[in-house]
């Protein structure tokens, strides 16, 4: 993907903090754009990761209309009057003639950032689904970015940005997708299913999660995923570039207790990897000495 691509036209709505049940605080930021009517997000964790549209000055805007639309620096706290400083940290940010902000030692930059484009699945985030790992994929995406590492995996030491799509079903849409189980419950794997009711395969645009990185102010990548296609939409050149693609090992994969354990989640799988191309493969399974006397490397059966 080179920058004679169109990029599509993204604004920053709005950003406020969410103190999370995991932890860290995030930053969600609500986005606008010129190719469809969803309102796609940004789940930012870190406070100096800054949308460039939320901090444009814009003429005739109050310093209040900047904190409430989220456009301030540092911490907000009772009886605060300006967005551009925090007093209490000590932090101001700067501006251009043309009130663009301009980036300091007070906004991230030039770093590689942990991030994650992730496609709406509300069966797998909300409704406890095990047909696919969507809802693994979310909440483990928001954990690495969190940690300084985990396992052999670099984190995100706090900082990292997850794109929320709000491409349900690989575009279908909630409606459709439901339809869709129905027919793999009759036998058709995902392709097959979307194909059936004359969906494509996957009908994703991801040019928005390009826009909405480059907006945030990221550079370069390293992406969390198994899609191949992903890894491909976010090279953006000179803008974006992904330097290194993070692989999301299933969890059941590694772990006999953790992670989701069904018959469905086997056949999701096997088809991203069989019929979508998915960089996934099962680790091999290393018998310990203290188990069995062979040293034999056995790999069960990939898929
Ligand atoms: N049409 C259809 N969509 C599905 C089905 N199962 C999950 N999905 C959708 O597939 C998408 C999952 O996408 P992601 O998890 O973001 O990414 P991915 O393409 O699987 O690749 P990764 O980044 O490796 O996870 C979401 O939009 C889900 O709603 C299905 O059976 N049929
Ligand atoms: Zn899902």
């Amino acid at each position: 993907m080179t920058a004679s691509e169109t990029l599509p036209k993204v604004i920053c709505v709005a950003r406020a903090r969410i103190p999370t049940t995991q932890g860290p605080e995030i930053f969600l930021h609500l986005y606008a754009n010129d190719k469809d009517n969803k309102e796609h997000l940004a789940i930012v964790f870190g406070e100096d990761i800054r949308s460039r549209t939320l901090f444009k000055q814009r003429s005739g805007e109050s310093q209040q209309e900047r904190m409430i639309r989220g456009a301030y620096v540092g911490k907000l706290f009772p009886g605060r009057t300006v967005a551009d400083r925090d007093e209490r940290a000590g932090i101001e940010l700067k501006f251009s003639n043309d009130g663009e902000l301009i980036t300091d030692e007070h906004t991230w930059h030039d770093q590689d950032t942990l991030v994650r484009i992730h496609s709406e699945c509300y069966t797998g985030e909300t409704a406890w689904s095990a047909r696919c790992d969507c809802g693994e994929q979310f909440d483990r995406a928001g954990k690495l970015m969190a940690l300084d590492r985990e396992g052999d995996i670099k984190g995100g030491s706090g900082k990292g940005v997850i794109v929320y799509l709000r491409q349900e079903g690989r575009g279908i849409g909630l409606g459709e997708k439901l339809k869709a189980y129905n027919l793999q419950d009759l036998g058709a794997d995902t392709v097959q299913a979307n194909l059936m009711l004359k969906h494509p395969a996957d009908g994703r645009d991801f040019s928005l999660g390009r826009a909405i990185l480059i907006d945030l102010g990221i550079e370069k990548v390293r992406l969390l995923t198994n899609n191949p296609d992903k890894v491909e939409q976010v090279e953006y050149p000179p803008f974006l570039h992904c330097v290194e693609r993070v692989p999301m090992v299933p969890l059941s994969w590694t772990s006999e207790e953790e992670g989701i354990h069904s018959t469905e989640i086997e056949g999701y799988l096997r088809t991203k990897v069989e019929r979508m191309g998915h960089l996934l493969q099962k680790p091999l399974q290393l018998h310990t000495a203290d188990e069995v006397t062979k040293t034999s490397i056995t790999t069960r059966s990939i898929l």
